[in-house]
């Protein structure tokens, strides 16, 4: 038998030399790889933590990217995140196009839908979510005028109805980032999913609370070790894969007993295209649809409760769309009965006051980075002798413009006036404003956003007389400052609206 004795070593030292080569193994596993070459910008002098690398990135976006920007010869600057090695870019000549893989930037480093993180999620794949790959043909078709056309009398109703539920409430008060962010899902998954969520409140119900958890557990741990079964990995996927079953069950359910839908859904299954890209689909439009309109609606909404100036101009707006635009056969109808007959076309043209109202909100809701990768072989000059070298990701935070105090006076204050003639801060420098991205990436669902937010906030003020105040209904003078180190749109917490039916 072998004695124990006659080991060089004993073995609680056996089992510290184990503990320290795993531990150095998995140091070099997870430490990044990457060498940046000599042309790439220089490092940020923000403090880097061992294999975790910029972790203010994560907690504190913007605090990082200004003292990065500011210290840096350039504006330009290099760190790390994980592995994963990022070249952060700044002024005007950061926002020229490039070409770069938004989706691939996004894929990794965003890291708030269900099907990201991973180098082969489908959100990764070129033939669905790059230039021209499926995602995008299907959402420019369901963005289509004949689409809205048809679906335009059931929005309505969908925001009439959740109104005339808000009427009913005895408090009379709301948290707008709960009840009008949920007409926007509604109107969301109507306009970008089926029917049959959208017309089931309970469905709608659980379908968005799946979407707020795989939303929510986009964490620094998620994005850095997504293989790392952390408890917020393993919601999301729980989460994620909940939804896919949802839609799954519909889909099989259409397919089996031959009944159509008349919605996006119905549309998908009829160009014959697979369950998985279907549920890819759905699944991701109701992502890049929610993200933003939800809560910039309700912030819009409580933005215009603290400024009496252009609550009232944009009450003359809205009474003067349903004078010139209504169909109504009785012109004393109740206001909200003569929106409920504008066409499209008036839904699109007509308010450009509200236009202007969600632009200031989206210049300071637009918050985080924009996100490409490198996915060429060859390093991409940025303007100045530096580079994106290949296979670097590109970090552009969108403060640097929408928040430079040289182009928007005072820019965290809301203030729609900054655009007017006289004014136009927004064409003070080159892409000052890129609210609905630009160049290569615009976004494919403004249309509807516009839309929605021009009906939503046009019959609410149509319907109620409003303002803005706590929970209690006690009235105050503010919205809360919006925190600009958040990485995407954030509901804005205790904001309320005290509301009384108006008397038209
Ligand atoms: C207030 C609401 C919205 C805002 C502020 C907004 C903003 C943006 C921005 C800034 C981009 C470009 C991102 C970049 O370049 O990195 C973008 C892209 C995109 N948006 Fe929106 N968006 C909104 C609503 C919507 C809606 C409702 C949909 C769909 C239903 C949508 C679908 C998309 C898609 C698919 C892209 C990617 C375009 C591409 O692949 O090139 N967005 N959006």
């Amino acid at each position: 038998m072998l004695s124990l004795d006659i080991l060089p070593l004993s073995l609680p030292t056996i089992a510290s030399l184990s503990l320290l080569t795993s531990l150095y193994l998995l140091y070099t596993l997870l430490s990044p790889s990457y060498t940046f070459p000599q042309k790439s910008p220089s490092s940020s002098t923000v403090s880097h933590l061992p294999i975790v690398g910029a972790l203010q990135f994560f907690t504190k976006r913007w605090d990082f990217f200004r003292l990065s920007r500011d210290a840096a010869k350039t504006g330009n600057f290099k760190f790390f995140l994980g592995k994963h090695p990022i070249v952060g870019l700044s002024g005007a000549e950061a926002r020229k196009s490039r070409e770069l893989s938004m989706h691939e930037g996004y894929a990794i480093l965003f890291g708030a839908s269900p099907n990201s993180l991973t180098e082969d999620s489908l959100a990764n794949d070129k033939e669905f979510s790059g230039p021209g790959g499926y995602f995008t043909r299907r959402i420019v078709k369901l963005m289509k005028t004949e689409n809205f056309q048809k679906s335009l009398p059931y929005l309505m109703q969908d925001v009439r109805t959740s109104l005339d539920t808000l009427a009913k409430s005895p408090t009379g008060i709301t948290d707008p980032f709960s009840s009008i962010y949920r007409i926007v899902y509604q109107l969301t998954m109507r306009t970008v999913g089926c029917n049959d969520i959208a017309n089931d409140p309970l469905l709608l119900e659980k379908t968005l609370n799946l979407y707020e958890t795989v939303e929510s557990s986009a964490t620094a741990a998620t994005m850095l070790f997504p293989w790392f079964p952390s408890p917020s990995v393993i919601k999301r996927t729980i989460a994620g894969g909940r939804l896919y079953m949802i839609f799954n069950k519909i889909v099989e359910n259409r397919r089996k007993t031959g009944v159509r839908g008349d919605d996006p859904l119905q549309f998908l299954i009829d160009q014959g295209d697979d369950v998985k890209s279907i549920i890819e689909f759905v699944v991701g439009a109701l992502f890049a649809g929610l993200l933003n309109s939800g809560v910039n609606v309700a912030w819009v909404l409580s933005y215009l409760a603290q400024s009496p100036e252009w609550l009232s101009r944009v009450r003359a707006e809205v009474s003067a769309a349903a004078a010139k635009h209504s169909t109504h056969p009785d012109p004393s109808a109740p206001l909200i009965d003569q929106l409920s007959t504008l066409p499209i076309e008036a839904w699109e043209s007509a308010f450009p006051t509200i236009d202007l109202c969600l632009k200031d909100s989206i210049r300071l809701q637009l918050l985080g980075s924009a996100f490409r990768k490198n996915i060429s072989s060859r390093a991409l000059n940025v303007g100045n002798g530096e580079v994106v070298p290949p296979g670097a990701f590109v970090a552009y935070h969108l403060g640097d413009n929408h928040l430079n105090p040289d182009i928007f006076r005072d820019p965290e204050k809301w203030d729609p006036s900054r655009y007017e003639e006289g004014r136009e801060e927004d064409k003070k420098a080159p892409y000052a404003w890129v609210g609905w991205g630009a160049a290569r990436h615009p976004c494919l669902g403004m249309r509807f956003a516009k839309l929605e937010q021009n009906i939503i906030t046009a019959f609410f003020i149509a319907m109620f007389d409003y303002e803005l105040t706590d929970k209690e209904g006690t009235p105050v003078s503010a919205t809360p400052p919006v925190d600009f180190n958040k990485h995407s749109a954030t509901k804005a917490k205790g904001v309320y609206l005290k509301y009384t039916l108006r008397k038209t």
